[in-house]
This record gives structure tokens, C-alpha cells and sequence, in this order.
């Protein structure tokens, strides 16, 4: 059985007539690791809530279809219950703090501390994600006092102390540098090998190939491909939906219109991807001559 399981959901927000997603079907697998991509307004952050239960919850309007996690519908069960199950985190860590603790580690124990977890528990259960999200370091410092990966690391590790069996995010790394992107992207490949099922709507589709198992593409909240990173990132109509594409992959496109690109070879997505294709055509020319 699939730990999440989405069929035909429609989804409308109240005082709106224009559904935010339409037809959405989707199974994902323990320790999948997929990523949503879509234009601005195609419905990825609607799909994250919808999976951390907010949708319906919280956002009533109209939902139809069906909305699963580890078999659970998710207009059976209470949003407080939901979160335990379903961590979400949002784009600006900044927000996920809650303000009222003043070491990284308070802040990650505060979760664990408002359902009673029992001292010594909580001790190795906070110690435990801060190993696993390399924070460990920074359990004395303020959590306001830290870089934007830093941040988003203590943000990630507070859900994750909760250990939720999926792990949702909405554009994490859209406020970091690409020392902090990579952190957090390596800590979720970690927590996908572990067996947490991911889900991260994420513009940055190179990080998106060489990390993550699967891609689904959303315009107009429908799903208008779905697949392995490499095959939904270089499909030719991404730029008609107004979906970005790597700009390798643009230059190869360019260079294969030319004929300067090895015919049989997929397009690249990655910068290694586009140097393994472009000398393998070196290669190819210094045979010729
Ligand atoms: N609270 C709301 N009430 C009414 N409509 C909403 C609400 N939030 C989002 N929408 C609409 O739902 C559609 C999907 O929006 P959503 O924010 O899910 O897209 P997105 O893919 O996450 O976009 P972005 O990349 O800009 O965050 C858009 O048409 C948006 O205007």
C-alpha cells in the first residue's frame, strides 16, 4: 500500500470558482522523495496543504475525491492528530519559529514537551535530529542568531522530532544561498533513505535532478506530467506551461537544434550531465576525422 494515496481530487477555496486542483491523482511510496513543480498559481502549495491537512481542515471551501495517508482518509481525522502523522514545512523558516524558546534546543523540544514526552525521551529524541540535520553544534544559540540553511535546519528538525511518517514541504530552500540549499536538500535525501515519504514543492529543478526519486509537474492544478526527474525536467512543453528549465537542459536544446548534441542522449539537467553529453560529442568528431 502506498503511504499516500490522492485520487481525483478536486479542490475549490471557499469564495472562489476556479478549483486550485483539478483531478489530482497520485500514490506515493515509504521513503519516496517527490518533488512538485508548476508555475506560480499551478497549486503545489495547495497540494502541500492539502496533504498537511489544512485542506480541509483549516482552508474549508470544497474538496472532492479522495485524500489518504497510511490509509486514513483525511476528512476522518482531527488536524491535531493529522499533524503528528504529516510534518509541514513552509518556505521562510523565520515563520516556523515559535518564539517562545531561546536555545535551538528548546525550540526543537518545545513540540515534545506540549504532548508530555518524558525528559530523558525527549533528550534523545531532540539530540537524535539534531545529529541527523548537522545541528548539533548549535544547541546552545539562539534560533533567531542563525544563518537562513541554519534556520531552516532547526525548522526541519522541530517537525521531525514529532517523526511524522511524511514530510511535506512548500518551497523550502526559496530564501537560501546554494551552501544552504544543498544542506537541506542532502538532510531530506538522508530522511527519504531512512523510510520518511517526501513531498517538496521546489522551483530549483537541478537540485530537483540530482536529488530527488520523481517529478510531478502541475499548470492549472492539473497534473500535466509525471515521472523520473530526468524525463519530466527536460519535457518539451515545461516552457509552455511557464514552467523554469534548467539551463543546461535550454543549452543543449539549443546546441541538438544546431546538431551539436548527441542524438541518441536525453538532454541534460545537470551541469555533469550536460559535460558527460557534450564530450561524449568531442569524442564522437575526433573518430570522424
Ligand atoms: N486562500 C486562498 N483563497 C482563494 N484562492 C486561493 C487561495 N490560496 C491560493 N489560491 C488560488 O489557488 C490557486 C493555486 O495557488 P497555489 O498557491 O497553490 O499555487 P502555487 O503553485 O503554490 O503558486 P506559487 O508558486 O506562486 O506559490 C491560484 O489560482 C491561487 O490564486
Amino acid at each position: 500500500m502506498a503511504v499516500i494515496e490522492i485520487h481525483h481530487l478536486t479542490y475549490t477555496y471557499p469564495a472562489s470558482d476556479h478549483p486550485a486542483l483539478r483531478g489530482v491523482s497520485l500514490d506515493v511510496e515509504a521513503g519516496e522523495f517527490v518533488a512538485l513543480i508548476g508555475p506560480n498559481g499551478a497549486g503545489k502549495s495547495t497540494l502541500c496543504y492539502t496533504l498537511a491537512g489544512f485542506v480541509p481542515h483549516f482552508f474549508k471551501g470544497d474538496l472532492q475525491g479522495e485524500v489518504r495517508v497510511t490509509g486514513q482518509d483525511i476528512r476522518q481525522v482531527r488536524l491535531e492528530d493529522w499533524v503528528l502523522k504529516v510534518g509541514l514545512v513552509f518556505q521562510n523558516p523565520f515563520n516556523q519559529i515559535s518564539g517562545a524558546k531561546f536555545t535551538v534546543y528548546e525550540e526543537i523540544a518545545f513540540g515534545l514537551e506540549n504532548i508530555g514526552v518524558p525528559r530523558e525521551e525527549m533528550r534523545r529524541r531532540v539530540e537524535e535530529v539534531m545529529a541527523l540535520t548537522g545541528i548539533t553544534d548549535l544547541a546552545n544559540r539562539s534560533p533567531y542568531a542563525l544563518s537562513g540553511g541554519q534556520q531552516q535546519r532547526v525548522a526541519l528538525a522541530s517537525i521531525l522530532v514529532m517523526q511524522p511518517e511524511v514530510l511535506v514541504l512548500d518551497e523550502p530552500t526559496s530564501q537560501l544561498d546554494p551552501i544552504g540549499s544543498r544542506e537541506v536538500f542532502q538532510v531530506i535525501r538522508r530522511l527519504a533513505h531512512q523510510g520518511v515519504t517526501i513531498v517538496m514543492a521546489e522551483h530549483k529543478v537541478e537540485w530537483i535532478a540530482e536529488y530527488a526519486d520523481r517529478v510531478i509537474a502541475l499548470a492549472d492544478g492539473e497534473v500535466i506530467a509525471s515521472g523520473k526527474p530526468t524525463e519530466v525536467l527536460t519535457d518539451p512543453r515545461l516552457p509552455e506551461y511557464g514552467i523554469g528549465i534548467s539551463r543546461y537542459t535550454a543549452v543543449a536544446r539549443r546546441a541538438a537544434e544546431e546538431g551539436l548534441w548527441p542524438p541518441q542522449r536525453r538532454l541534460p539537467v545537470t551541469l555533469e550531465e550536460a559535460a558527460v553529453g557534450f564530450s561524449a560529442l568531442e569524442e564522437a568528431h575526433a573518430h570522424q576525422r
